[in-house]
């Protein structure tokens, strides 16, 4: 019987125990703060940010939505960042993805402040999640691996196979699974022979933005397999990177899309937030 794993629920019971910790930050003076800018007008990010933003009310938590136009110049971005970054009340703070041309992304991020960066992309947090230090974690991966621990699952001494090298996804997800003690192999685009690496995958994780890429003959029985994609196949169907119909049957776990690693990269957002605010409780003290 191949388990699917709920990312819906999961994050759903996640955000329930949040709930109470949000409440207790409060009482003890410190309201958790959000700040997400989304510059442009991309329908997609719109839906993510609005998603975020009702998460985190529903929370209790701050939630400062900065909507700017897709005019915006990067030195316009940079100065409402710094203020942000200013600002004590103001906890963690993310810029939604993907920015207009003409804005340097990594120059944006790395003017968050590291202890504000709530997305884990500045170099500063990459460089402790690397070294196995405590920090911040980009949300996606850090789902994936709450998801896996509400199911139970231990990664120690699986092989890990991710298809996919984004700074977002697949290599902030290597380094997790290698600080958690899988063995760990990186696939892209220039892989050869990606197959017969996916076959060898105790837990296979696919991030590359290619609509039903990954079909069951890549997959070894039993494998526990996790959909990063989002993508819409060519009857406009929102589909993930793995043909799941195809390989449910073969897989021991698997991810759906919609409802899997969605819905707790989210859920990853807000405890991370919370996280951070935590902080404050012993600044005051
Ligand atoms: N600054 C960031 N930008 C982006 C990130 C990020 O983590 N930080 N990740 C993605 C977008 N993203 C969050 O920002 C995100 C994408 C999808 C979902 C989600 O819940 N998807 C649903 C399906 C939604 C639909 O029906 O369209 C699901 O999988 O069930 C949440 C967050 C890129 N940018």
């Amino acid at each position: 019987m191949t388990t699917v794993l709920d990312g819906k629920k999961t994050a759903d019971a996640l955000m329930t125990d949040l709930k109470n910790t949000v409440t207790t930050l409060k009482a003890q003076g410190v309201t958790p703060a959000l700040a997400v800018i989304l510059v442009g007008d991309d329908p997609a990010s719109a839906i993510y940010v609005r998603n975020k933003h009702r998460r985190a009310e529903s929370l209790g938590i701050r939630s400062l939505q900065i909507q700017l136009p897709k005019t915006t110049t990067q030195a316009e971005l940079l100065g409402r960042i710094a203020d942000l970054n200013a600002d004590s009340a103001i906890d963690g703070i993310l810029v939604q993805l993907p920015l207009p041309a003409g804005i340097d992304e990594q120059a944006v991020i790395q003017s968050i402040s590291p202890e504000k960066d709530v997305d884990g992309f500045h170099p500063i947090n990459v460089g402790r999640l690397w070294t196995n230090l405590p920090g911040v974690v980009a949300s996606t991966p850090y789902g994936i691996m709450a998801l896996l621990a509400y199911y139970q699952i231990d990664v120690s001494g699986m092989n890990a196979v991710i298809v996919g090298r984004s700074n977002i996804v697949g290599r902030p997800m290597a380094a997790l699974l290698l600080n958690h003690d899988a063995t760990v192999t990186m696939t892209h685009s220039r892989t050869k022979a990606l197959a017969e690496k996916t076959r060898a995958a105790d837990l296979l994780v696919v991030a590359t933005g290619r609509p039903e890429m990954i079909t069951a003959d890549m997959v070894k029985p039993g494998a526990i397999v996790i959909d990063v994609g989002m993508d819409r196949n060519a009857a406009g169907k929102l589909v993930g990177d793995v043909d799941y119909a195809g390989v449910a049957p073969v897989a021991g776990a698997i991810t759906p899309v919609p409802g899997g690693v969605g819905p707790m990269t989210i859920a990853s957002l807000m405890i991370q937030t919370v996280a951070i605010a935590k902080r404050r409780v012993h600044e005051q003290q």
